[in-house]
């Protein structure tokens, strides 16, 4: 028997972030892998025309939840959805659903964040610096809380080229940043962002690394693991392979090469491209939430979820894995024929988008507009070429990230658990199977 899926048995567990990418698959291995878990809390905002039962049903249906509703088909009654906006005082919530929450959790699993590179700042340290302030407040009143496990980025620190599973100390502290929120306005705060986040390359990595600063200064006594993953991507093998639901990261840029909108990017051949299944991920933060509740460690432990330190991929050989898999299977109606290019050069780079981004969007515009049509590919090509600037930073440089926290978490993992999960360092290992597998799924899964 898996102890880390009987730890999980009987526990109360609360997810922030539980209708994202990886709080989805967080929650699947969960209900999964732990059938007799007490409850998962999740904290959802409302959407607009939808009530929080349906957008939990949404999730229930869709593809990924297929094997746990044939093991548990009354899974939905272990999900207990809580109205919940992160970015309010108290979340907004309400004072029973607090109450019961404070009483109950024995778990909490931190996923929530805002993602986008571009975010003002204001948002991104709200969600990604604030909430996450508040979420330790409402975990010191948990009398039962067993673990609190955060999640960070293994970029948090990536104006650094050898990142350690340590936290790093940001120029300006994390107290005074939320402090000058309160009384700057939006574009006093715009105008600063530059001079603040300094050389870090957008908000979310800045605000990521303050994150972890508020976890170190403001954790208390509470028994807390950061988990740091690299660049995550679609599933390896759970629940099945090539699981993905957003375009974030790579997955967005390799559909538009196949497509053929895209060929060329600035990147660097022999820079590494530190890509991790996301259940990789899911299987590190659980190992992760069961040694820190079990072995309760004297300090904050950090864990990599990386697989460049071990056994690097480089973006070439991603490339060529990505163009291989295109002729496995092509894509339907295909704007261009998939080719691309890795340039270093920025100069290179602009004359490629112009010629080969650029030109052929204005013709199709145009045969658009001469067929009694709406022109659209240069409005899709702006976005796109928006997109590829803002990942051009990760594109063309290496970081090297150490994982010793995470070796030692699997030496101490049983037998059992050892054979069933599969954590960041065996994929390193089988690092080709695990490219090819990442990239192939990807194209099914996406078919069309
Ligand atoms: C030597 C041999 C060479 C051989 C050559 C072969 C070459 C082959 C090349 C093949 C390609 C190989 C693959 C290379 C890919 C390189 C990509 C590298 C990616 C590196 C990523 C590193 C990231 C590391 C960061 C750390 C990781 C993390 O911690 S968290 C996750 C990271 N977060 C993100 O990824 C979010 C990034 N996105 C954003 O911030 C925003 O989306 C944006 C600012 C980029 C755009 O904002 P905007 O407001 O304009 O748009 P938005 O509202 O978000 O979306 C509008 C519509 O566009 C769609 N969309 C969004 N993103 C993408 C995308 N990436 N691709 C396509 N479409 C996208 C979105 O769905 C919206 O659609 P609608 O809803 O229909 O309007
Ligand atoms: N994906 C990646 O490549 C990587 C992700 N990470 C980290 O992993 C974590 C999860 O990322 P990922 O799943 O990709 O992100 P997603 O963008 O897919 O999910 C973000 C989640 O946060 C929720 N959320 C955002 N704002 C609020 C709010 N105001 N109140 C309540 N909930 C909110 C979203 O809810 P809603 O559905 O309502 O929008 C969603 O559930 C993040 O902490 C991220 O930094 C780290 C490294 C890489």
């Amino acid at each position: 028997m898996s102890m880390i899926a009987a730890f999980y048995g009987n526990k109360s567990i609360l997810i922030t972030g539980a209708t994202g990418f990886l709080g989805k698959v967080l929650m699947e291995k969960l209900l999964r892998t732990s059938p007799h878990l007490k409850v998962i809390y999740i904290l959802v905002r409302p959407k607009a025309g939808q009530t929080l039962q349906q957008r939990v049903f949404q999730i229930l249906d869709s593809k990924l939840f297929e094997k746990v509703k044939e093991s548990c088909p009354n899974v939905h009654e272990k999900i207990r959805p809580i109205s919940a906006d992160l970015d309010q005082r108290d979340f907004a919530m309400g004072k029973e659903d607090m109450q019961e929450l404070l009483a109950s959790t024995n778990i909490i699993f931190h996923c929530a964040a805002t993602v986008r590179f571009d975010a003002h700042l204001r948002n991104a340290v709200q969600l990604n610096v604030i909430a996450t302030q508040q979420l330790l407040v409402m975990a010191s009143q948990m009398p039962k809380l067993e673990a609190f496990i955060h999640f960070s980025t293994a970029f948090s620190n990536c104006n650094l080229n050898q990142i350690d599973e340590v936290i790093y100390p940001c120029p300006v502290e994390p107290r005074k940043i939320i402090d000058s929120m309160e009384w700057l306005d939006d574009t006093i705060i715009e105008e600063i962002t530059p001079k603040l986040i300094r050389d870090w390359p957008n908000t979310y990595t800045y605000t990521k690394a303050l994150g972890e600063m508020v976890i170190q200064q403001e954790g208390g006594n509470l028994n807390i693991a950061i988990i740091r993953p690299s660049i995550v991507g679609p599933s390896w093998q759970e629940p099945f392979p090539g699981w993905v639901d957003n375009l974030n990261g790579p997955s967005g840029m390799i559909i538009a090469t196949g497509k053929g909108f895209l060929r060329s990017i600035r990147a660097t051949p022999m820079a590494v491209a530190d890509l991790i299944p996301v259940d990789m991920v899911v299987n590190l933060t659980l190992a992760a939430g069961w040694y820190t509740a079990v072995h309760r460690p004297k300090s904050l432990l950090i864990y990599h979820s990386t697989t460049g330190g071990l056994n690097p991929c480089k973006w070439s050989e991603m490339g060529l894995q990505v163009l291989a898999s295109f002729k496995k299977i092509p894509f339907e109606k295909a704007f261009r024929r998939p080719n691309a290019n890795f340039t270093t050069n920025s100069l290179s780079a602009q004359y490629w988008n112009a010629v080969t981004h650029r030109a052929p969007a204005i013709v199709y515009d145009c045969y658009l507009v001469l067929t009694g049509r709406k022109p659209r590919m240069m409005k899709l090509m702006t976005r796109l070429l928006k997109t590829i600037s803002m990942l051009e930073y990760f594109t063309n440089r290496s970081w090297e990230w150490t994982s010793a926290n995470s070796e030692m978490l699997r030496s101490e993992m049983s037998p059992e658990d050892q054979r069933v999960t599969v954590l960041t360092t065996q994929a390193a290992r089988n690092r080709m199977d695990c490219i090819s597998r990442y990239c192939l799924p990807l194209r099914k899964s996406l078919a069309g």
